[in-house]
């Protein structure tokens, strides 16, 4: 809400209208009970507050107009302080009103029984022109409002155009340049008179050709911008403004190959931060491969990963990349199996505009030129066809791209991780796998044990992956009992660590107790079971570990019951006495 102070100009020169018209002294006070305008006598007192307890308050108070007709005596004046000197003969009281708020109030006040007297004659008339002047005061506070607001917009859109991540520019539809932001002087490292620049002139790669009639957004087209020794490289967006179907300008925005990195590695919901230690196993095995990751993510050299699915492989990627020199830098992963052949070539090199009939206009970006001075990590390397695998060896002997349809060859400084689960060597002795892009590839390999060749790591596992899945799955778990640990210990675990973790949320959903026990783990699990009782090659279990056992999940079971050992020692097929003795004998508490 504004205070009246700021049009005083304008309230003054109405003062001394209605003091002129009227001929009597006006005061108008703000909703502070300030002064914000005065004749004759009180001229000398703008700027002074008013009584508290003057009839200018009851007005503000109540919204009400009236006239004082007998000061000193009527009702209103009864509180007043000044009542005993009090020189008025009348006094008059009109709101200024906007909508349901009041900013003050006009008053007149008559000093001798003519202007009195002038006041009571026309008293309806005297009542409608300060109405009146009212509502003039009140406009002109609307008006100034409506600019306050627009200047408050204003400022909240440029202070939010300055702190986007983008830079971006409005222009007209003829292309002339309208608004901007810091980061767009910034990145293209602009001279102040860009601001007189047509979009054309100033941006070559944006043609006039390109924004015609588009009537919706036109998405991630990837640009080189080259002036003045200053390069830069990255993606824009063009988003027509539309109003009532028809297009009034462009709004453009840029990031630049850095931000686009990161926004690509969003979309993608990649984890930044796995580091070593995030890597779970403390197997001789695993210790050994950690340590030979560690030393691996000192060096430049190209990596091999080698496991099964599911051991972990992307997780070593991940954390050699943030525990090298390029952390700062990107890490971009890429399955080469999840990918069409076709598609994977403009994935992994990008492509010029018109490099092919449904090319992107601008061009695209790829995952080598994305990784630049960062990490690229090629999941599934063994899927990819001899036709790419020939041109990343070039990547990897050149250290340049040679984009779909380029005439250049863009050269890139990107650190190559490579995984698979596939026998490579075995791909090359029959021709499915370039020898020479084995040996360029195979520089550090890395030999990722499955979870059956470290069985000790799955304790340690399970621990983390049920503290993980119970907080995702708001369980309160605190862990495994002996026999769904042991029966865990037994599987094979054809899919590793992606499998334990699939068990176990599983398992976690089923959980009834804080514990998981048998019962909860999947039912192919728990067949396995009953088969291995069949298989002669697995160990036997004592009589007595069983009867145990038996012991003590019969208890676990009646625990709640007050007849707790009777129901036991009945399900069991046992007397209540044979019972004590045996937990006697097994030391059962
Ligand atoms: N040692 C480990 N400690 C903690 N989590 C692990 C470990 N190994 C694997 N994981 C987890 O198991 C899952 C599978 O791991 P990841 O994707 O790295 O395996 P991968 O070998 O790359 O699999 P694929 O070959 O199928 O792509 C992930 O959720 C990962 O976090």
């Amino acid at each position: 809400m504004i205070s009246l102070e700021v049009i005083k100009k304008d309230i003054k020169n109405i003062a001394e209208v209605i003091s002129s018209v009227l001929n009597v002294d006006v005061t108008i006070v703000d909703k502070d009970l300030t002064r914000i305008a005065g004749t004759g006598k009180y001229r000398n007192k703008i700027g002074e507050k008013v009584s508290l307890y003057s009839a200018f308050r009851n007005s503000l108070d109540t919204g009400k107009s009236f006239i004082i007709e007998n000061p000193r005596f009527d009702k209103i004046c009864q509180m007043c302080k000044g009542k005993k000197d009090c020189k008025e003969f009348a006094e008059v009281c009109c709101p200024i009103r906007l909508y349901d708020k009041i900013y003050g109030v006009i008053g007149l006040i008559a000093f001798s029984k003519e202007q009195r007297d002038n006041i009571m004659k026309n008293k309806k008339e005297l009542m409608d022109f300060l109405a009146k002047m009212a509502d003039f005061i009140s406009s002109k506070i609307e008006a100034e409002n409506k600019s306050y607001e627009l200047k408050l917009e204003a400022k909240r859109l440029e202070m939010l155009l300055n702190n986007m991540d983008k830079a971006v520019v409005s222009t007209d539809i003829h292309g002339n340049i309208d608004k901007y932001n810091d980061k767009l002087k910034k990145i293209f490292n602009l001279k102040d008179s860009f601001e007189k620049d047509n979009i054309f002139n100033l941006f070559s790669f944006i043609k006039m050709e390109d924004i015609k009639g588009i009537k919706e957004r036109y998405k991630s087209t990837s640009f080189v911008y080259k002036k003045e020794g200053h390069t830069l490289r990255g993606i824009y967006n063009i988003n027509p403004i539309i109003i009532d179907t028809e297009v009034k300008g462009y709004v453009f925005d840029f990031i630049d190959n850095y931000s686009a990195i990161k926004e690509f590695n969003e979309i993608t919901g990649a984890d930044y931060n796995i580091k070593f230690n995030n890597i779970i196993g403390n197997s001789q095995l695993m210790k050994k491969v950690k340590k030979e990751a560690q030393i691996a993510s000192k060096s430049s050299s190209t990596v091999l990963i080698i496991g099964e699915s599911g051991t972990g492989k992307e997780l070593f990627a991940r954390a050699i990349h943030n525990n090298s020199n390029r952390h700062e830098g990107p890490f971009i992963a890429i399955n080469c199996a999840a990918i069409p052949d076709n598609l994977l070539e403009s994935e992994l090199f990008g492509y010029e505009e018109g490099a092919f009939t449904g090319a992107k206009k601008g061009g695209k970006l790829g995952k080598f030129e994305l990784a630049n001075k960062g990490t690229i990590f090629l999941d599934e390397i063994g899927d990819m066809s001899l036709h790419l695998q020939g041109k990343l060896l070039r990547v990897l002997q050149e250290r340049e791209v040679e984009k779909i349809g380029g005439k250049a060859n863009i050269s890139v400084d990107v650190r190559i991780i490579a995984a698979t689960n596939k026998n490579l060597e075995s791909m090359v002795e029959k021709g499915e796998f370039r020898e020479d892009l084995y040996y360029r590839l195979n520089v550090i390999p890395i030999n990722i044990p499955p979870l059956r060749e470290r069985r000790e790591d799955i304790s340690l596992l399970i621990e983390s992956i049920i503290d993980d899945y119970s907080n995702k799955l708001n369980k309160v778990i605190y862990g495994i009992d002996d026999e769904a640990m042991k029966r865990i210990l037994h599987h094979s675990w054809p899919g590793n660590v992606r499998q334990l973790q699939n068990v176990i949320e599983y398992s976690i959903n089923m959980a009834s107790s804080n514990i998981i026990k048998y019962e909860d783990l999947p039912q192919k699990l728990k067949d396995e079971s009953k088969k291995m009782f069949f298989n002669k090659e697995e160990e036997i279990t004592p009589i007595k570990e069983l009867e145990k056992k038996e012991i003590i999940k019969a208890l676990d079971k009646f625990k709640e019951y007050k007849k707790d050992k009777e129901k036991a020692a009945d399900a069991l097929g046992i007397s209540r006495a044979t019972l004590y003795r045996k937990l006697k004998e097994y030391k059962i508490n």
